[in-house]
Formats: C-alpha cells, structure tokens, sequence
C-alpha cells in the first residue's frame, strides 16, 4: 500500500487580530490508497477547512499537504487548478450542478473538464448516473430533483472522471438510510477495485463503520483514529 495523501503539522487561523479564528491546529493525518477514510466531528470542528485545504481549495496557514509525493504548496496557482482537474474529484454540499444541464449533461461537463477522452463519455456517463441510481432522472435538471438526487448526480459526476482522490463533505446527508448504505457501497466497490481513494466527512456513526479508518475532530484538532471493523 502507499501514501496518496499527507498532512503534516497543518494550521489554519481564519481572519487576524480580535477576529482570528483558530480553524485547525496540528493537524498530522495520512491516508494510503485505495482506502475510504471519514472525518467526524461537531458543527465547526474543522472538516470542511481540512477538506478544503487536502483538495487544494484553501491554503493553510502552517504546515504541508503532500499529494503522490509532491508538496502541493509548491505548487503555482496554474498548476494546481490542473493537479484539481487530473487527480480530485469533489462532492461538496453545495453540490455544484449547473442548473440548465440535465443529469447526464452535468456529468459530461465534469468528464470534459476533467479532460476524459470523448469516445469514453457515453459508457462514463451511463455508468456512473446508473451506479447511483439515477437513470430514471437521467434527462431532469437539477431544479427539478429533490435535495438527494442532486447530491447523487454530484457524486456521479465525481466517480465519473475516476479521480485518484474524492473529497465528499457529508456525501450522504441529504439522502435516506436506504439510499446511503447504497452509496457508502459504491464508495467500497470503487476503492475495492482501486479506482479511487475517499475521504469523507459524515457525522452518521453508521456510515462510519463502513470505512476503513474514522479520524475524529475536535476544536480543530485530531483527537482520535479509529480502525474501523470493515477490515
Ligand atoms: N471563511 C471563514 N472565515 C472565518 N471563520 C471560518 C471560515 N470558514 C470556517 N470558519 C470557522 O472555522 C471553524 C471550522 O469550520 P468548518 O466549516 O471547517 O467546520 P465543519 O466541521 O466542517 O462544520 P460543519 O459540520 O458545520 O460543516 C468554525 O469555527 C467556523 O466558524
């Protein structure tokens, strides 16, 4: 097994002054490919910024994250926007979507980005909106679907570029039991088959024990790792 991401003594302070906010300190988190890892954590603990600063959104404002064995910081703007392109896939609770592209249209988008080859995108797009249960809504655009297809179609359109690393905030959120256990199950079947590795961030303790590691936050701070019992 080998490394895909490391994070390594991360700060994070929002703002300055009387407004500093302390968002993440000492933060030290490896994950090795091929794992599906989540996050847990209270409102504000510090999830989404660490999401946000693994997936190169955001800077930190102390410390590394090493991608593949590259230190991502060095990276310029340009070539960090390519290094998002080529190897992220992103399912965030904004969810993205474009509001006039149907189902299948928005994740065309994603794979044309991503820079997937054409005569790919057909079996792609049919795959992955299949693998989420979203062929009947296939022609639907995002106004017209409910909170947890939307969240689906963003994480079709995230599986279907096959990216080395998916960052998902609360990627089942928005969607029933029955619907996240189906979900967390592509997300084995997809780090099983070593497409993908995936870190999530989930507060439902029954999501969690079908991941691999759970790291827990507090304040900001990793308190606990947790081996799941999947493996
Ligand atoms: N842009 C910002 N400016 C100032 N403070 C921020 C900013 N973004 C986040 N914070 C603060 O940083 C801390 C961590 O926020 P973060 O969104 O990472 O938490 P979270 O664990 O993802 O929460 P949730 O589960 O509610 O999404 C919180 O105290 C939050 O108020």
């Amino acid at each position: 097994m080998s490394l895909i991401v490391q994070a390594r003594n991360i700060e994070r302070i929002y703002g300055s002054g009387n407004n500093a906010v302390q968002a993440l300190s000492d933060i030290n988190l490896t994950v090795q490919q091929n794992q599906l890892v989540a996050l847990k954590g209270r409102s504000g603990s510090g999830k989404t910024t660490l999401l946000n600063i693994i997936g190169a959104l955001d800077y930190p404002t102390n410390g590394s994250v090493i991608f593949g064995g590259v230190d991502i910081l060095t990276l310029s703007e340009k070539e960090r926007i390519l290094h998002r392109k080529e190897n992220i896939g992103f399912i965030f609770q904004s969810f993205g979507l474009v509001p006039l592209m149907t189902v299948e249209e928005n994740v065309e988008f994603g794979l044309r980005i991503a820079g997937v080859p054409k005569q790919e995108w057909t079996k792609r797009i049919n795959e992955s909106i299949d693998l989420v249960q979203l062929s009947k809504r296939a022609k639907h655009r995002p106004f017209e679907l409910s909170g947890g297809e939307q969240q689906r179609c963003a994480i079709a359109r995230a599986i279907a570029t096959r990216p080395k690393l998916i960052l998902a905030d609360e990627p089942t959120g928005e969607l029933d039991t029955k619907t996240a256990f189906h979900v967390m199950k592509v997300f084995r079947e997809l780090v099983a088959s070593k497409q993908t590795t995936i870190i999530m961030t989930t507060h439902d303790p029954a999501m969690m024990e079908i991941t691999d590691h759970v790291y827990a936050l507090e304040d900001g701070k990793i308190v606990e790792k947790e081996e799941s019992s999947i493996t």
